[in-house]
C-alpha cells in the first residue's frame, strides 16, 4: 500500500510518498553484534517485514535476545554459515576494535554476501574491508541515532525513525549492494545521506566526536566543583554531559579511530576557547563568542534537508551525482 509519510526530526524534515514494498523483496539480515545499534537494527528490520537473525559474543547477551523472541546465537560461524550462499545482507554491528575479527569470519564463512556496517567512522572500516578482499560487496553505513545506553536491554525498534543514515558512495561502490543498504535504512524509518568515507569522518568529528570529548570535559568540570556544584546542576549541565554517560570503551572506539579529523576540530575549538579566556582576563566582552555561537546554533535549527529526486543508484554517473547532492544537504527518502 502506498502512503504519504512525513519525517520530521530536528533539522530533518521531508515529505515523501512511500513505495510499494513486498516482503518478497526483503532479503534477510544477519546482524553481527546485537548491542544497542545492531540489536535495534535487527528489531527494526523484523518490524519492517524482513527475516533476520543475529550473533552476540556473550551467551547472556544472546540469551536476553532469545528471551525476547529474537533468533540470536553466540556461535559466530553458525550465524555466518546460515547467511552463506543466500541473499542475506550482513550487518557488522560491533565497535571498531572488533571489526577486523568480524571481517575475517565473514571472509571465511560467508564470502559472497553483501555487507554493511553501522560503525561511527567510515574510512578505517573501508580500509579493513579492502584488506580482507571484501570491497566489491561492501557499502558503508552509519545511522546517526543512539543513546548513552549499551547492550540488548537498551534496544529499540524505533531508534532509527526520522534519523539520518549515512550510506557510502565511495569510488567503486556498486549499485545493487548500495540499493540494498539504502533500502534497509529507509525501511528502518530513516532518510539516507549519500557520503564518501573521508568526508563523513571529517563531518562527524565536528558534530559527534568533538561533542563526546567536550561532554567528558564538562562532566569533569562539574564534578570538580563538588557536591554543591553537582547539587545545583540543571538543564545545561544535564544536556551538555548526556553522552558522557556512554560506556568509556565505546567512546574511545568512536573517537580514537578518527584522531586526525578530531585533532583538527579540537585545535579549532581550543582557539575559540582561548579567545574567550583572553577576553575574560582582559575584562572585555564575550560578545564575539556568544554572538557567533548563537548564529551557528540558529543555522543548525533552521537547516532543512531536501529530497533527491533526480538520481537513483544505477543512473549514469549516479555515484558522483548522489555524492554532490549529499554534500548540498540532499537526502534520499525512497527508492523505486
Ligand atoms: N551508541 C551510539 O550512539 C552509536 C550510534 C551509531 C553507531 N554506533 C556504532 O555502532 C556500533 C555498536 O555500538 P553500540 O552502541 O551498539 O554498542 P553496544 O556496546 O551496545 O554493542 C556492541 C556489540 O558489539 C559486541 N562486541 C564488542 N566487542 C566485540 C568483539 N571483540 N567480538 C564480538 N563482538 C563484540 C558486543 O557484544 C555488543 O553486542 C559501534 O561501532 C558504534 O561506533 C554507535
Ligand atoms: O544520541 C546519542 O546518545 C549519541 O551519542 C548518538 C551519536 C551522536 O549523536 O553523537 C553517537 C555516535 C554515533 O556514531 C552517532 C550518533
Amino acid at each position: 500500500m502506498a502512503a504519504t509519510v512525513v519525517c520530521s526530526s530536528g533539522n530533518v524534515e521531508v515529505v515523501c510518498q512511500s513505495v510499494r514494498v513486498t516482503s518478497a523483496m526483503k532479503a534477510p539480515v544477519c546482524v553481527l553484534g546485537t548491542g544497542l545499534i545492531g540489536g535495534s537494527l535487527l528489531r527494526a528490520a523484523l518490524a519492517a517485514g524482513y527475516d533476520g537473525w543475529g550473533y552476540n559474543r556473550s551467551a547472556a547477551g544472546a540469551q536476553a535476545a532469545r528471551a525476547d523472541g529474537f533468533d540470536v546465537t553466540e556461535d559466530l560461524p553458525a550465524a555466518l554459515r546460515r547467511a552463506a550462499g543466500t541473499d542475506a545482507l550482513i550487518v557488522v554491528g560491533v565497535p571498531m576494535p572488533a571489526v577486523d575479527h568480524m571481517l575475517s569470519a565473514i571472509a571465511s564463512y560467508a564470502p559472497e554476501c553483501v555487507l554493511t556496517d553501522v560503525v561511527s567512522v567510515k574510512a578505517p572500516v573501508a580500509a579493513a574491508v579492502r584488506d580482507h578482499g571484501l570491497a566489491d560487496r561492501y557499502v558503508g553505513g552509519h545511522p546517526m541515532a543512539g543513546t548513552s545506553e549499551s547492550g540488548w536491554a537498551a534496544t529499540d525498534p524505533e531508534l532509527f525513525r526520522d534519523a539520518v543514515w549515512a550510506v557510502g558512495v565511495d569510488e567503486g561502490t556498486r549499485a545493487e549492494p548500495w540499493t540494498r543498504v539504502a533500502r534497509l535504512a529507509l525501511d528502518c524509518g530513516s532518510v539516507v545521506v549519500p557520503v564518501v568515507a573521508a568526508e563523513h569522518d571529517r563531518a562527524v568529528a565536528r558534530i559527534s566526536h568533538l561533542p563526546h570529548v567536550l561532554a567528558e570535559a564538562l562532566a569533569l568540570a562539574g564534578a570538580t566543583g563538588g557536591d554543591l556544584a553537582l547539587g545545583l546542576a540543571a538543564g545545561s549541565f544535564r544536556d551538555g554531559t548526556r553522552v558522557a554517560g556512554t560506556a568509556p570503551d565505546l567512546v574511545r572506539a568512536i573517537c580514537e579511530p578518527n584522531s586526525a579529523a578530531l585533532l583538527e576540530v579540537l585545535d579549532e575549538t581550543l582557539t575559540v576557547l582561548g579567545a574567550a579566556r583572553d577576553s575574560l582576563r582582559a575584562e572585555t566582552s564575550l560578545a564575539d563568542l556568544v554572538e557567533a555561537g548563537h548564529d551557528a546554533r540558529r543555522r543548525y535549527e533552521s537547516a532543512r534537508r531536501w529530497e533527491i529526486t533526480d538520481t537513483l543508484p544505477g543512473d549514469q554517473d549516479w555515484l558522483e551525482r548522489l555524492r554532490a547532492a549529499g554534500q548540498r544537504g540532499g537526502v534520499l527518502t525512497r527508492l523505486s
